[in-house]
Parts: C-alpha cells; structure tokens; sequence
C-alpha cells in the first residue's frame, strides 16, 4: 500500500522547520549507509544523534500521533526517530530496501521497519528530480509531493530517490514498526476503518451495522495485531 497523506504540516510548521534546518550541521549520509547501501546512498543528512535533530523529529512524531489518517494507516507500535535528508548537486539513492532491523542509537530499542515514511519539506518547484520512486504490484510510482505531506509505503518495496539535478530536496524520513506486520491485512484494516468511519456520518451512535462491523474491525485486529 503506497498512502500519501497532506498536510500533516500546515505552511508555517513546514516554514518554521526549514528555517531551522538552515543553520544545521548536515553530515555525510555514507556514514549510515548499510554495508551495501552506502554505494548507492549519495545525500547529506542529520541523523538521531544530532540533539537538534532528535528535538525536530520530536515534533514530527507528535504530528504524526495526532494525524488519524496515519494512525489508521500504520496502526504503529514504535517509530523511529525521524532522521532529515538534503539531496543537491546530484545527490541520489539508488534502488534498496530498507534495513529489516535498526536500533535506534542511545536508546535500548530495536524497530522492525514495516513502514517507511517520506515527509517532504521542499515544494516540488523548488528541486529538479529527486522523485521517490517506488516499486508496487502495479509498477513503479513515482512520488514528488507538496511541503508538508508525508507518504507511506511497506519497508520491503524496491525504492529510489532520482538524482537531485538543481535546487535542493530536503525531506524527514522515519521507520514504522507496526502492530500488523503484514502489509495487506494491515490495508485491509484501513479501508475497513476508512469505510466505518464514512458510513458511521449521519447515523445514529447505535447504529446496529455500523456497530458490527466495528466489531468485526476490532475482532481483526485482534487476529492479526502483534504486540
Ligand atoms: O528521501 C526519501 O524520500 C527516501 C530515502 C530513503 O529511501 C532512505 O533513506 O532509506
Ligand atoms: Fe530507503
């Protein structure tokens, strides 16, 4: 399931961040590349073990725990914390898929990625390329979003970021460990939730079908969910 959810951050929250990630000290993103990704991973990022970055991500998380759409869609245990992106000059990341494990530096705490998740910071006007593209049953999507919008896609799909051929492609990443691993069920759940949601407008609280396939939701989740 590829999601894009807008504006999970408003134009001041997307402004107010840029502004600050202006004066930061970006580090080569090589350095926590994976043995085999790092020949593929060219772009400059700031990383959990910078405070500031950790502060910012912090925000970002608080977001995204008070988006329902994003609760819905991940039904997420853990997140990782976000880390930021710049690609310039060319700056690119060839096709991968994420690390199935990553434990999150100063903390006691391993994250099984089953979602990743691209929060965009730039206007698409803003860069030339630097499209993330992303391999799907249907093919490959590419994605370039507006600032402020976030999308998902499983952990195990083949993806890539084009390179960056003018202006500047900054973005927040993050990693989702969630309470279904398995990414149909977990959709399934969402469009299930997503149609609650839309049928339960205008009716009674009680309403006896509406209640039943709540029931019927939470009797899924409970098959399927690994906490
Ligand atoms: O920048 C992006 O949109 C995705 C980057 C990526 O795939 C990664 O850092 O693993
Ligand atoms: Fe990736």
């Amino acid at each position: 399931m590829l999601l894009t959810i807008e504006g999970l951050l408003s134009t001041d929250e997307v402004a107010a961040l840029r502004d600050e990630l202006s004066g930061a000290a970006w580090k080569d993103g090589a350095e926590t590349a994976g043995t085999r990704s790092v020949s593929v991973k060219q772009n400059l990022q700031l990383g959990v073990t910078d405070p500031q970055a950790r502060e910012w991500g912090n925000g970002l998380l608080s977001k995204l725990g008070r988006n329902p759409t994003f609760i819905s869609a991940s039904l997420a245990e853990k997140i990782f914390p976000p880390v930021f992106n710049l690609y310039q000059d060319g700056g690119h990341y060839g096709c991968h898929v994420d690390s199935a494990l990553m434990r999150v530096p100063q903390a006691d705490i391993t994250i099984r990625s089953d979602i990743s998740a691209t929060i965009f910071l730039s206007e698409p006007d803003e860069y030339e390329g630097g499209e993330l593209v992303v391999e799907t049953e249907y093919g490959a999507q590419e994605v370039k979003l507006p600032a402020g919008d976030i999308v998902l896609y499983p952990s195990n799909s083949l993806h890539q970021v084009m390179p960056v051929t003018k202006g500047q492609r900054i973005c927040a990443i993050t990693w989702i460990q969630s309470a279904v691993a398995d990414t149909p069920a977990r959709s399934m759940l969402f469009d299930l939730d997503q149609s609650i949601q839309s049928l339960s407008v205008g009716r009674d609280k009680q309403d006896p079908d509406v209640d039943r396939l709540i029931h019927v939701y939470h009797n899924l989740l409970r098959r399927w969910a690994q906490v």
